[in-house]
């Protein structure tokens, strides 16, 4: 697991462990984990010419302390100091290696500007003079690589509402802050590298699954299965206007892990599932979970999905569905599927408040309806009422399709019905949903159900590496 954790925790972490060391312990190991992150990024440390873009506190100082361990190995190093003060010792000791205080000339000829303008200890947004030094390295195409965080961004929340960075690789230390995770800020990160500098960190506020997590999950048949003991899922989707919406949510649960599934809906629509996918049954009977909305356009009946949700069966409510959940009832084992502009209509908000600050949004909306909330996007978050976040990013920007949500639905309505709760069945559908596409897209255009098609092999990779 990628584990996520607030400043305060990260600050906690820290004091409790410096109080244990000798003085700048802390800094040394960061900086020297850095130095060795930037000469790796470059390829060679002897004759680099580096720009350390230098701000008023300790993430200057890790950068300083990395510039020394950098001139030290023969780099021509330059420290751009962008406030009045920057952490004395580290700049003396640049000073003494030969390294050298410039001026925001030198960006333009840098191999690499490192960012250490602000840390945890910043607030959102750049002051002009280091937003101009960021935009010239951007101008010039000089790869930036930010400390801890890229300077501008709100660590914990990961928004932007101001100037920040755009890193080509994020070097960060003892763990991994919010806005590594949740987008737009992620999407500011480049490839994030964890340094480990031996912090003692409690449980994290914000959670990634990894492939070894997907593995430990994955209700991996046994011996005594059958197809109902698997799990069945009832799906509610589909209506004459949109039929192939039940088609695709179909095909996204068959690749899922479940024995069976019931479909419930028009003759027409049932028709054309069964022509599709010949092993499903068009009969009701017992479920585990339903499926429910994709595709279901004027079919909505609000009644009938609100007994379902008062039901014991947990239920996925996507897309027409949303409209039915309302903020009255106890919804633990409901798992709702909102794109952006759907989470803004159920909240009252705009759509663009949503995109701009969307952990606030996934929880709050978690909250308000007592349900467990996947917020699609580039970054998937995935909030469950008791305050739980996970986060998914590893999904191929070409997943962007028609259909590929109804598929995501079906698949974590498969994981609902073999009995993961909620924020399992989430999280698991929604990475594999991700690596479904990845391997289907191989950076060309997909289709929904060519991700669907591929979730059978991406399983088998992820559950035998
Ligand atoms: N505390 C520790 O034990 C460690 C901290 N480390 C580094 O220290 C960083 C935190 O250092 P600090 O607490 O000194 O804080 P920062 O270096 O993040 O920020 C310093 C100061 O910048 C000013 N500032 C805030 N927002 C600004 C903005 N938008 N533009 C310009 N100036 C702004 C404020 O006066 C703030 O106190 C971490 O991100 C990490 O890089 C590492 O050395 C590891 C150990
Ligand atoms: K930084």
């Amino acid at each position: 697991m990628r584990r996520a954790h607030t400043v305060e925790q990260v600050r906690a972490a820290e004091a409790s462990l410096m109080a244990r060391l000798p003085e700048g312990t802390l800094m040394q190991r960061a900086a020297t984990g850095l130095a060795v992150a930037i000469s790796n990024f470059l390829g060679r440390a002897y004759g680099a010419r580096v720009v350390l873009l230098i701000g008023s506190g300790d993430n200057g100082g890790d950068a300083l302390y990395a510039g020394v361990r950098l001139a030290r190995r023969g780099a021509h190093v330059t420290a751009v100091l962008l406030s009045e003060k920057a952490h004395e010792a580290g700049l003396e000791a640049l000073l003494a290696v030969g390294g050298r205080v410039g001026s925001p000339d030198d960006i333009a000829r840098a191999d690499v500007v490192v960012d250490g303008i602000v840390g945890i200890g910043g607030r959102p947004g750049l002051r002009p003079d280091a937003a101009a030094a960021v935009e010239l390295a951007e101008s010039h195409n000089v790869p930036i690589v930010a400390v801890d965080v890229p300077s501008g961004v709100d660590v914990d929340t990961g928004e932007t509402p101001g100037p920040h960075v755009r890193a080509d690789l994020t070097v960060t230390f003892g763990t991994h802050k919010i806005c590594h995770l949740i987008d737009p800020a992620a999407s500011a990160c480049g490839p994030v590298h964890l340094v480990d500098i031996g912090l003692d960190l409690p449980q994290a506020s914000v959670e990634s699954l990894q492939d070894a997590d997907v593995r430990a999950l994955y209700p991996v048949p046994h011996g005594e299965s059958d197809k109902y003991s698997r799990g069945v899922l009832g799906l509610m989707a589909g209506s004459t206007q949109y039929p192939g919406a039940a088609v695709i949510a179909t095909a996204g649960a068959l690749g899922g892990p479940i024995g069976m599934i019931r479909y419930v809906g028009p003759d027409a629509v049932a028709a054309e599932v069964r022509a599709a996918h010949p092993e499903i049954v068009a009969v009701e009977g017992r479920v585990q979970a339903w499926a429910v909305g994709s595709g279901l356009g004027d079919n909505l009946d609000v009644p009938q999905v609100r007994e379902l949700l008062e039901a014991e069966e947990p239920v996925i409510l996507d897309a027409d569905g949303l409209k039915a959940l309302d903020d009255s009832g106890d919804h633990e084992g409901v798992l709702a599927t909102p794109h952006a502009g759907e989470l803004a209509r159920l909240l009252g908000v705009e759509r663009s408040t949503v995109e701009a600050e969307r952990l606030k949004h996934a929880r709050l909306a978690a909250e308000r309806f007592d349900a467990t909330v996947l917020l699609k996007g580039a970054t998937t978050v995935i909030a469950a009422p008791d305050g739980h976040v996970r986060v998914n990013g590893n999904a191929t920007p070409w997943l962007a399709t028609a259909g590929a949500g109804d598929v995501l639905a079906g698949l974590c309505g498969a994981f609902l019905a073999a009995g993961l709760t909620a924020l399992d069945a989430a999280s698991l559908g929604a990475y594999l949903h991700a690596a479904a596409a990845n391997l289907a897209s191989d950076d060309g255009p997909i289709t929904a159900l060519s991700v669907a098609a591929a979730l059978p092999e991406a399983t088998r990779q992820l559950l035998q590496p």
